[in-house]
């Protein structure tokens, strides 16, 4: 079903990791195995106060789960660390624009591992700072929170934020996913589906429910009625 700018009505969802239960983390993976990515949640402890999941993390996952694998970098100079997550099976790679050195360089490494390359924005980075990268990355992660923390809160402005990056991708002639991230809920998800995102991550909304399987089809079915 096509929207009426010509777009797939929709959205895959990614369950985030981070809002998974570690003391049960075989059976929290088995639980969302009919999603369309596993959303895993980089954090060093500098770009972002926490420390989660590493690439030995990354790999355990891959070997425990068949769903693609969607790596999120909130790292400071990926330019540093990138490789590590590139010789991972991730399906998807993405760094933050506020994090890079040579993001030009990040992307065609990604490419050269045989990956998609994304690119994340913070909450108060404007979708106009990718005017140039927007021609290589494969995706766009907007930040719908202050990275760092699961369970927060939607930032205002987000779905404006997600219809300024769809109509900067349409006017630029390129169409990588969009990815919202943070305080994704089916009460939110049919706007920002409507407004370009077609990946949506969801860690307290899947993971806070007893039946994943569930949360992840009223997802998946509140942005096709958005
Ligand atoms: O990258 C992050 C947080 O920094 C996210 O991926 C969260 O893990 C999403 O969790 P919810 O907001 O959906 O609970
Ligand atoms: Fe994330």
């Amino acid at each position: 079903m096509e929207t009426a700018d010509g777009r797939q009505a929709g959205a895959m969802v990614a369950p985030s990791l981070l809002a998974a239960d570690r003391m049960h983390f075989g059976r929290e993976l088995e639980s969302v195995a009919d999603a369309d990515y596993l959303h895993v949640d980089v954090m060093d402890g500098h770009f972002v106060p926490p420390i989660a999941f590493g690439a030995i993390d990354v790999r355990s996952v891959a070997a425990a789960s068949q769903v693609p694998l969607d790596v999120h970098l909130m790292v400071d100079n990926p330019d540093e660390c990138i490789d590590q997550y590139l010789d991972t099976e991730a399906r998807i790679v993405t760094f933050h624009w506020e994090a890079a050195t040579h993001a030009h360089r990040l992307v065609e490494k990604t490419h050269q591992a045989g990956k998609l390359s994304g690119v994340a924005l913070n909450p108060a980075t404007p979708p106009e700072a990718l005017r140039e990268l927007l021609r290589w990355v494969d995706l766009v992660l907007v930040m719908t929170v202050d990275p760092g923390y699961g369970g927060q809160g939607i930032v205002e402005g987000s779905r404006d934020k997600v219809a300024r990056t769809s109509r900067l991708c349409r006017e630029l002639g390129v169409s990588p996913i969009i990815e919202v991230d943070g305080g994704v809920k089916t009460d939110n998800a049919g706007t920002l589906a409507a407004a370009g995102a077609s990946l949506l991550v969801a860690g307290s909304a899947v993971f806070g429910r007893e039946d994943r399987a569930a949360a992840i089809h009223e997802l998946r079915l509140a942005a096709q009625e958005g």
